[in-house]
């Protein structure tokens, strides 16, 4: 008998272009949400974006209230909640990088309340993803969080970000290639179950990135179009995979590794593209792909090597050598990289 069965969760509404974050209100009435809007931002993205979305419901007299998170964190998220349930909100809108975003869906998850993701950064995939991705101790959890009803995606505000944070998103993406190569080989090991679906959307996504990486120029408006269309795409894979398999493998544990060990100083995308480098490698050997994805990351001037990212070396082999402990997740790292092995690979690569 056939037994199986999935919920796939999509956004309904996905709104891109030049100035559309005054759209937002418009987006949100279109989804029949109701009552009062809690405004889930950060410093940065409150003054290039968050003030003007608050002044947009006031002008629909909705009376918003909004709530800054500074860090994500389990706390991050209970703050939210707290605020929430204060202000009797009706839906959450999180507008920010990936920090604001996963603690705004993982808040309305906890609350059942419908949450629309307003990034004001290109430079991660979470922006469509149902995933929350939250650091505690010495583990980092992956968390089913509740999806955008609505993305309100203004390239005019992605294009005037810092370039850096639009490399990062683009290096998020570039490191679909080794994460789905990582989530094959446990299908293959360990027998988890595997979308071949959202692996190949994954892929494609990757593969467009880097055919187009050409048009991808800082002060080019075009770029955040293409960019964050990726992320949408990349987010619309973890959807159907149900876990961020597709866009998370051996290049995320190391980056997670990397938050515990030197928090604040790289960028999560940055990371996961040097990651990225040296998982291929170890996927591949050093006649296989690890120079396409280091060309496709130098290309878009992402880092490429342990001195771009501001990270010691001796730190890039101790997070190389730990990143297979920080989560139940089977990858390239199997039981651990040991230490002359991890030295050989970031050598071989010149990320060290
Ligand atoms: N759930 C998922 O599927 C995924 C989750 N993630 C998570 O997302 C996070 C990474 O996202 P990322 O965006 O890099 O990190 P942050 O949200 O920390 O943002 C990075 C920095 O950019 C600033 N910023 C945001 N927008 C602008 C802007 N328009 N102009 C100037 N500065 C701006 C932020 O300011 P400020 O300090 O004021 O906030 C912050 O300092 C990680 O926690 C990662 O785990 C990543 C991929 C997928
Ligand atoms: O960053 C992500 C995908 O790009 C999500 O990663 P994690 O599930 O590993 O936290
Ligand atoms: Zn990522």
């Amino acid at each position: 008998m056939f037994e199986k069965s999935t919920w796939i969760r999509l956004p309904r509404n996905v709104v891109v272009g030049h100035g559309v974050l005054d759209e937002t209100v418009d987006a949100v009435a279109e989804l029949h949400l109701t009552g009062r809007p809690l405004v889930v931002t950060s410093p940065t993205p409150r003054e290039v974006a968050g003030t003007r979305v608050v002044e947009g419901f006031a002008a629909e007299g909705t009376d918003p209230e909004t709530v800054l998170v500074e860090e994500a964190s389990f706390e991050a998220v209970q703050r939210v909640i707290r605020e929430a349930d204060a202000a009797e909100a009706g839906f959450l809108v999180g507008v920010g990088g990936g920090k604001v975003i996963d603690i705004t869906k993982m808040a309305a998850d906890e609350l059942g309340l419908g949450f629309v993701s307003v990034p004001t950064a290109a430079s991660h995939d979470g922006i469509v993803s149902g995933r929350g991705s939250v650091p505690d101790g010495n583990t980092r959890h992956s968390v089913a969080a509740e999806p955008p009803l609505a993305v309100v995606a203004d390239t005019e505000i992605l294009a005037d970000a810092p370039w850096r944070l639009t490399t990062a998103g683009c290096a998020d993406i570039i490191s679909n290639y080794t994460a789905v190569k990582d989530w094959e080989l446990a299908k293959r090991l360990k027998n988890v179950e595997y979308s071949e679906y959202a692996g190949a959307l994954s892929r494609m996504t990757a593969e467009m990135l880097v055919e187009n990486s050409d048009s991808i120029k800082k002060n080019l408006e075009e770029s955040a179009w293409i960019v964050v269309k990726a992320l949408v795409s990349s987010g619309v894979a973890m959807s159907i995979a149900g876990s961020s398999r597709p866009a998370s493998g051996a290049e995320h544990l190391f980056s997670h590794q990397l938050d515990r060990l030197v928090p604040g100083t790289a960028l999560h995308g940055h990371q996961v593209g040097v990651g990225s480098i040296m998982t291929e490698y170890l996927h591949s050997g050093a006649k296989g792909e690890w120079r396409s994805v280091r060309n496709a990351l130098a290309s878009i001037g992402a880092p490429t090597t342990a001195e771009e990212l501001g990270i010691e070396d001796e730190t890039i082999i101790q997070a190389l050598t730990t990143a297979h402990e920080i989560r139940d997740r089977y990858t390239i790292l199997g039981d651990g990289v040991n230490e002359p092995a991890a030295r050989e690979v970031a050598r071989a690569t010149g990320v060290i």
